[in-house]
């Protein structure tokens, strides 16, 4: 595939990418010279002359703000410079830069700032490294009340380019310029609404300094998982593309799985079975043709089917009940060995003891055997495994408190939302970016259950196979539109994956 993989630097590993192409000869300066004027130029294409504001922090962030300064000055704007504390507390390539700027420094103020057509904000960026507070608080604030355009320099003043949480509080940017890749926090809200439109410029760091950082995040894209993504073989057999087994839930709670079932034959797994309790079977029986119904009255009848090894991918959780049965058979699947998607009610019922959950999933027999289990939860649901994951002073972290959950538990973490991200327990992780908001409709996650397993089913590896599921399941809600439910997701995927296969070959 010629498309590479995109990569998201944590600010840490953009400092090391700093650091290395200057270590092989290019000057900070002219790193800070090209990222100031590749802002310069944005601002030059995307925005009308007019009065402007430049606010300087005390770090590098505001040194690449003086370098803006000067060259829309020098195309002929007329530019106001503000600087938070004085000129000569600035250090190393910030204070060349803003002796180099011919014009008046301002005290930072918040007067005078509702004056300005556009504001560009060099407070702060990688070096934030704590909550905006007190005048300056009032400052950002007046920004954003302000009817300027607004710019915001790497990232958005208050923004922390890891996590996309608000410390204290934060410019809202129409336009914001990066360097060289995006970082993580540029995609997950509330950092990506914070933003507005993004811009990555090349300032001169060269991608192979990539290979020395060996950063671990990347977008969901199929260069990520395309090579491993199944495509039916010539001489293939249905057998050959695996058999899912998705549980049902009680007789007035079936539809869930036939989402799932539906989702995970839609995919291209072989054969789909729905596993119902026998007063479910009707109920089922009126609505699937293809796939089939396996019934089961007992626990031993159960474990009879858990005993084929045919059936190799297995999806419990949605809308099966937060009971002790839903429990057991959570356990039983993992016992069995299965590769075993765990969403919504399987995730719930393992609340109050977590660990037996992670012990099940971690068990050296299943590690023998690698067999991988996908975790599906919302936020809501992974506070309910995680609780201690939610509670960072600014919010909760999603990516960091994934890497963690998915390292704890031993499973893909797979955390949904509008930025959807999945984790492997070995640290890789790829963020979903602009999935359309039509997809937060009701069994729209059972549909992305049933993707995930209709791909383990055919032998794609849990993490490719929870990226691409997630990839998938968004494309087909864009291809749809308008008015998406749940049922019309599975219907909208041949378009998608004809278009994947050809950009495969
Ligand atoms: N490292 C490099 O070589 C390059 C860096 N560049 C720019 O440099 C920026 C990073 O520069 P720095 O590492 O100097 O960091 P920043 O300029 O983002 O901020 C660091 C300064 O702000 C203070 N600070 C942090 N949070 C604060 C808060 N809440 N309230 C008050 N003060 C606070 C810190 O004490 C420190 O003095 C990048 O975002 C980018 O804009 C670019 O010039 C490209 C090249
Ligand atoms: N604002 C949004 N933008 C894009 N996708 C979203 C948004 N909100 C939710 N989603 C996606 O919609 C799906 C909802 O799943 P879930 O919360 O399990 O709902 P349900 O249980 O009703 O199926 C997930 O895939 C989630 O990532
Ligand atoms: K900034």
């Amino acid at each position: 595939m010629e498309e590479t993989r995109e990569v998201l630097l944590s600010t840490m590993e953009m400092g090391e990418a700093d650091r290395l192409t200057i270590e092989a000869g290019l000057q900070g300066r002219q790193l800070m010279e090209a990222a100031g004027q590749s802002i310069a130029r944005i601002i030059l294409e995307k925005l009308n002359p007019g009065r402007t504001l430049v606010l300087c922090g005390p770090g590098n962030n505001g040194g690449d703000g003086f370098v803006v300064a000067r060259a829309l000055k020098e195309n002929g704007w007329p530019v106001t410079v503000t600087l938070m504390g004085t000129k000569d507390r600035l250090k190393g390539d910030a204070r060349l830069m803003a002796d180099l700027w011919d014009g008046e420094i301002q005290p930072l103020a918040e007067e005078g700032l509702g004056d300005y057509d556009i504001i560009v904000d060099g407070l702060f960026g990688a070096g934030l490294d704590r909550p905006l507070e007190g005048a300056l608080l009032d400052i950002v604030r007046a920004a954003n009340d302000s009817n300027a355009r607004k710019v915001a320099i790497d990232v958005p003043s208050g923004l922390s380019g890891d996590s996309g949480l608000v410390l204290g509080g934060c410019l809202e940017a129409d336009l914001t310029v990066t360097f060289f890749r995006r970082k993580p926090g540029h995609l997950l809200y509330p950092g990506k609404a914070l933003c507005g439109d993004l811009y990555v410029t090349d300032i001169g760091i060269s991608g192979r300094v990539l290979d020395e950082i060996g950063a671990q995040t990347w977008l969901n894209s199929p260069a990520v998982w395309g090579e491993l993504f199944p495509v039916p073989s010539p001489a293939g057999h249905k057998y050959s593309r695996g058999h899912s087994v998705v549980v049902s839930g009680d007789l007035a709670h079936t539809g869930a799985s036939r989402l799932a079932a539906g989702a995970a034959l839609r995919i291209g797994s072989g054969l789909v079975s729905v596993a119902c309790a026998p007063e479910a079977v009707p109920a089922h029986a009126a609505q699937l043709t293809a796939v089939m119904i396996r019934s089961y009255q007992s626990p031993e009848q159960f474990a009879d089917y858990l005993a084929d090894h045919r059936l190799n991918a297995w999806c419990i959780g949605p809308a099966n009940g937060v009971t002790n049965e839903t429990r057991n058979r959570v356990l039983a699947i993992l016992a069995a060995g299965k590769q075993a998607v765990l969403d919504a009610d399987a995730i719930t019922v393992f609340r109050d003891r977590p660990e037996e959950l992670f012990a099940a999933i971690g068990s050296d027999d299943r590690k023998n055997m690698s067999r991988e289990v996908v975790l599906t939860p919302h936020a809501g649901e992974f506070g309910r495994l995680f609780p201690d994951l939610m509670e960072g002073t600014y919010g909760f972290d999603r990516l960091k408190g994934a890497r963690t959950a998915a390292e704890r538990s031993g499973a893909v973490l797979l955390l949904k939302g509008p930025d959807t991200v999945v984790v492997s327990p070995d640290g890789r992780a790829v963020i979903m970016d602009d999935a359309p908001a039509d997809l937060a409709t009701a069994g729209s996650g059972d549909v992305l259950s049933g993707l995930v397993t209709g791909l383990l089913a055919q032998g794609m590896p849990a993490f490719e196979a929870a990226s691409a599921a997630v990839w998938l399941h968004a494309e087909a809600a864009r291809v749809f539109g308008a008015g998406l439910t749940a049922e019309d997701i599975s219907p909208s995927l041949p378009t998608v994956l004809e278009k994947l296969r050809e950009k495969l070959h």
